[in-house]
């Protein structure tokens, strides 16, 4: 039998990404689509790159609209997804693109967010230690902001290792669909076109208490982080470029090793042979992370490099990848590996 699935925030960049994903998803089968000041339109003037849904017309996002599926995701901006999730009973399985359940420290949420926290609930990253055995079965998930998804999938090898020391200094450049489809003046093509510029400089970036979460629960220690995200001239795509002193006695094949070891069984992230750089070009539009690594010996550090597309490994492939988890399908299911190119 199907699984029924309903997206709220249908006419949005990660409502739209998702809804990509579940059409070629062999076991699933759309149901109800939902909007804000877009309830009423055709899903085809919205998103017309979603052909068989165009006649698809846009309700409010309401609890009764919602009911009766087995798997609802959530595309909302933060702050909107538990109002919602809380009217949703405990069988529907709730899949949160947004920020609101990722963060186990409340002091975080409420220093970055400026809310009161809702909660923590299973963390949509498969590949952290212990993720899966939190997610098979559950009827919750949180999915990763994609910064926080590209830079932990660079370093977890390491610190799951033990080979750096507990800093980590990254620097990431993001596509501009990172910011969502609501107008904003920074991202004007005029603006944005033939530049590169940072933002969030100096550790005011919300992801960076998601990124030092992650890595100190690798490391089984706090890891300190310095995020620097920066916007590039292209519509999808993180590069992230992070470094941590190397451990004593570590040495080039020895941080290679870690990184082998820890890539070998995962599907979607892929150690490049030595020699080969990740690039955002390569994983456009599908679900894998190109990851490489290098030993800087002159200043005994670890350079860990990693490719996402940020709407699709990065939030819907996610989360795509997570609720395939939690209903006992195989974690490929309707994902590619296969980008586009040129
Ligand atoms: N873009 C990205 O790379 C990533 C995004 N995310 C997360 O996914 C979520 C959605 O982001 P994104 O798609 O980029 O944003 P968009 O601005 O592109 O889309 C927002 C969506 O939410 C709907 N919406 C807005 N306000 C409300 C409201 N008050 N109640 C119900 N629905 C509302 C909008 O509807 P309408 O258009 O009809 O007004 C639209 O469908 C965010 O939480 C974001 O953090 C996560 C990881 C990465
Ligand atoms: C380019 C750009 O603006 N990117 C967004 C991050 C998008 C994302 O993943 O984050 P959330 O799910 O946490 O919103 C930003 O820096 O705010």
């Amino acid at each position: 039998m199907a699984v029924r699935a309903a997206v709220a925030g249908a006419s949005g960049y990660a409502g739209g990404e998702v809804l990509r994903l579940l059409l070629a998803h062999p076991e699933v089968e759309i149901g109800a689509l939902t909007g804000n000041s877009n309830a009423g339109q055709r899903l085809g003037g919205l998103q017309p790159h979603l052909l068989p849904l165009a006649d698809r017309v846009l309700t409010e996002t309401t609890p009764e609209v919602l009911a009766g599926h087995d798997v609802v995701f959530l595309a909302l901006p933060h702050g909107q997804s538990a109002a919602v999730a809380e009217q949703l009973g405990p069988d529907v399985l709730v899949v949160d693109m947004g920020a609101d359940f990722r963060l186990k420290d409340p002091a975080d949420w409420e220093r970055f967010y400026g809310s009161a926290h809702a909660g923590t609930w299973p963390y949509g990253l498969p590949e952290l230690p212990g993720a899966r055995a939190a997610l098979e079965g559950s009827k919750r998930i949180a999915v990763p902001g994609c910064y926080p998804t590209a830079v932990t999938l660079a370093l977890f090898p390491a610190y799951a290792a033990g080979i750096a020391e507990p800093e980590a200094v990254i620097v990431a450049a993001s596509g501009t669909s990172g910011a969502g489809k609501a107008p904003k003046p920074h991202l004007l093509g005029s603006e944005v076109m033939g530049s590169m510029a940072p933002y969030g400089v100096g550790g005011g970036h919300r992801h960076t208490p998601e990124m030092i979460q992650n890595l100190s629960g690798v490391a089984g220690e706090r890891v300190a982080v310095s995020f620097t995200p920066t916007l590039a001239p292209m519509p999808r795509g993180i590069l992230a470029t992070c470094s941590a002193s190397a451990v004593a006695g570590v040495t080039a094949e020895s941080v290679r090793a870690a990184y082998e070891k820890a890539c070998a069984d995962e599907p979607f992230v892929h150690l490049l042979p030595e020699g080969q750089w990740p690039a955002t070009a390569a994983v456009y539009g599908s679900n894998a992370v190109q990851v490489q690594v290098a030993y800087d010996e002159a200043v005994g550090r670890i350079i860990a490099i990693s490719a996402i597309d940020n709407l699709t490994k990065g939030t819907a492939g996610g989360a795509v990848q997570s609720m395939n988890i939690a209903l006992g399908l195989d974690e490929t299911t309707g994902l590619s590996t296969i980008g586009v190119a040129p």
